[in-house]
């Protein structure tokens, strides 16, 4: 890892274009580099961040995009519970990404078939790589730690083998999900957690400076020879101690 990054924003708001402008940083990036961007997206609060966001830069090509999703939940696209169908509805109707550019899960299926399809069709899209390294992840934490939907204490932590794992039993509902696992996120180039709000201070003290007990799951994020990010708002900040970097609202990161 190339050293993990503290970010404190006032507030979402602020956090929100600071955002917008390291995923075109680093879409740059990919691009000149090897032609293509691949972005791993998240749920919750991250979908209305960037789609308020991303449209509003100048000039964002998105064509040469892919994105993917971190974790998906086994749900039909148009139940609002579809991190798909979110983001369809409140992003990619608003950005040129190409359909051919948007890696979605097959929700027809049972959740073990989604799985092994959604890894399939991840290899395929990164046919040079035995496991595929995204250019950028950008993930969410709940307030119990999770994230993508790698939960504290379940078996799925340890998982070595998949790079992508159904599960059936997630304990934040719906209780079917699709999920990347530890080997596949800790080889992008960069991971960038969103974290806002009072009620995730006490899981990000446990998390950034660490605590009793086995490491939480977005502890356990540590790109092997990526960038970590953390950017979290002043509310969510308040009861750490680290070393933080605190950049203001026009920050380049
Ligand atoms: O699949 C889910 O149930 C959600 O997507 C969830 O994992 C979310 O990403 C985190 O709870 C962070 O949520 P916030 O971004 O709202 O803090």
């Amino acid at each position: 890892m190339s050293g993990r990054r503290v970010v404190v924003f006032p507030s979402a708001a602020e956090l929100g274009p600071a955002l917008a402008h390291l995923v075109a940083s680093r879409a740059d990036k990919a691009l000149l580099d090897h032609g293509r961007f691949s972005l791993g997206l998240s749920g919750g609060s991250l979908v209305s961040m960037l789609s308020k966001e991303l449209p509003a830069l100048p000039d964002l090509d998105c064509s040469h995009w892919l994105a993917g999703f971190c974790d998906e939940r086994l749900v039909p696209f148009d139940d609002g519970e579809s991190t798909y169908g979110l983001y369809k509805n409140q992003l990619f109707s608003k950005i040129n990404i190409p359909d051919s550019g948007v890696l979605a899960i097959d929700p027809s299926l049972s959740v073990q078939e989604c799985a092994e399809d959604y890894a399939r069709k991840l290899k395929e899209a990164f046919p040079k790589e035995d496991i595929p390294v995204f250019d950028l992840l950008l993930l969410g934490m709940g307030p119990d730690g999770h994230t993508c939907s790698l939960f504290p204490d379940h078996p799925l932590l340890e998982e070595t083998q998949k790079i992508v794992a159904p599960i059936g039993d997630s304990p934040k509902p719906p209780p079917q999900r699709v999920t990347m696992t530890f080997p596949m996120v800790n080889l992008a180039r960069c991971v960038v957690f969103v974290s806002t709000g009072g009620s995730k201070a006490p899981v990000l003290k446990q998390v950034l400076e660490g605590g009793e007990g086995p490491a939480l799951p977005a502890a356990r994020v540590v790109p092997s020879q990526g960038e970590l990010f953390w950017l979290i708002d002043e509310p969510a900040a308040a009861s750490l101690t680290l070393q933080v970097e605190r950049p203001g609202s026009a920050a380049k990161l």
